[in-house]
């Protein structure tokens, strides 16, 4: 069966009617709301991600998983199949894209294709993107993350990166750079100082990092190579493996909700790492004061100019937001509490960030939290650790 996708591209469908909070499997008018989740895997070349994927199709799990495979280049033959799944019975199907070229012909089409496949075949229960090991994974997310309200039958779940232990550290050194023709911010050579690599973008964008082919080094490496990580992205939690033989699947690498929950743990812990093991990329925590609900526009605002104008905004310097040298964020998640006890979470990739409720913040014991400080934390290249405190706090304080 080929899914053809030159037709034009139907409006979303808008199902939602006055309820925003639809959880899946719900029913509105009769139209039946479940959000499949997409896991993105990404990884340098030959880190591994063919093997998992056979290793994810082989294990029972129960689910009835779509795969797309997004290669192209040499393995013509193979590129844009999908195969579909259940209890290890394997069906190929093909899935005909405009371009082949996910990040940038998918934008529109390749969700609209996904959606349009999941209504001719019945539905997945799980989608597992696999890109060229050459994707920029930022690139990709917000294609599947943004949709959410638009009545989209698809979240994205979670970014799995896996590296290969031998050469992973080679690569965060030796590139080869970045090519993001896209977005000329995020890679090109407007930077000064240490390359950006394409190995850096996959891991500073992560939700989880496997770090397969661990029969490959020593223990030492092996080390070195979870510090080095760390250090880039100390949100992404890190998993070592043979044969990309991940344990406990479901909880592991499927079903993170890593765009939809902020656990107050994860920011804990973001920081721990020692922050100048990279020269390229960091990992930064922000505290935030408790906030008066009011201050929340404040905030809004200050995501804004960080965010979309890559400015620093300091009320000392003059009222004048200062051009910052220059810094770009991949990743940002965080956790706000509010004077009236509930808690504000924030979510973000690139430009595209969401400040949403936590589903039960009124939750707890007896209806009260102990009021605690919130936290940002930002991965990204050339973070000036604190400036951004220093600018965030006048802008909330
Ligand atoms: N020694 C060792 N080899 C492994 C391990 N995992 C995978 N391999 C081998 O490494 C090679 C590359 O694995 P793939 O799964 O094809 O890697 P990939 O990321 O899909 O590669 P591309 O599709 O080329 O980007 C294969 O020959 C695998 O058998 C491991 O843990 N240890
Ligand atoms: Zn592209």
């Amino acid at each position: 069966m080929s899914v053809g996708v030159e037709e034009e591209e139907a409006p979303p469908l808008l199902v939602a009617t006055g309820d925003e909070n639809i959880e899946p499997g719900s029913e509105v008018n009769d139209l039946p709301i479940v959000k499949v989740p997409i896991t993105i895997i990404t990884g340098y070349l030959g880190a591994g991600k063919t093997t998992l994927m056979n290793y994810i199709l082989t294990e029972r799990h129960g689910k009835k998983i779509a795969v797309i495979l997004n290669e192209f280049g040499d393995s013509v033959d193979i590129e844009k199949s999908l195969t579909i799944s259940k209890d290890g019975q394997q069906v190929e199907e093909w899935l005909e894209l405009a371009n082949g070229c996910i990040c940038c012909s998918v934008k529109d089409s390749g969700v609209a294709a996904i959606e349009s496949l999941m209504e001719r075949r019945g539905a997945f229960d799980y989608i597992l993107l696999e890109t060229t090991g050459l994707a920029d994974p930022g690139n990709i997310a917000p294609l599947f993350w943004v949709d959410e309200g638009l009545g989209s039958t698809i979240y994205l779940d979670g970014i799995v990166t896996l590296v290969d232990a031998k050469n992973i550290l080679k690569s965060l050194d030796e590139g080869p750079p970045s090519v993001t023709p896209d977005d000329h911010k995020y890679g090109d050579g407007e930077h000064k100082g240490p390359e950006l690599t394409t190995a850096h973008l996959q891991i500073s964008h992560a939700d989880v990092v496997v770090i397969n082919k661990s029969d490959l080094v020593t223990e030492d490496e092996l080390e070195r190579v979870r510090e080095r990580i760390q250090a880039i992205n100390g949100l992404a939690k890190l998993h070592v493996t043979v044969r990309s033989q991940v344990p406990q699947l479901e909880s592991v690498l499927l079903d993170l909700h890593a765009y939809d929950s902020v656990g107050a743990s994860e920011l804990e812990f973001a920081s721990r790492g020692h922050s100048h093991l990279d020269p390229t990329i960091s990992t930064v925590t922000l505290p935030i004061p408790v906030l008066e609900v009011e201050k929340l526009e404040a905030l809004d605002a200050w995501l804004r100019a960080v965010l979309w104008e890559s400015t620093l905004p300091l009320a000392t310097s003059s009222e004048t937001a200062v051009t910052s040298p220059k810094f770009e964020i991949h990743r940002l998640k965080g956790r706000m509490q509010l004077t009236n006890g509930s808690v504000k979470l924030l979510q973000g990739v690139r430009e595209v960030f969401e400040l949403l409720d936590e589903a039960d913040s009124s939750r707890g014991a007896g209806g009260y939290r102990m009021p605690v400080d919130g936290k940002i934390v930002l991965i990204g290249r050339g973070l000036e650790e604190e400036v951004f405190k220093e600018s965030v706090r006048s802008a909330v304080g």
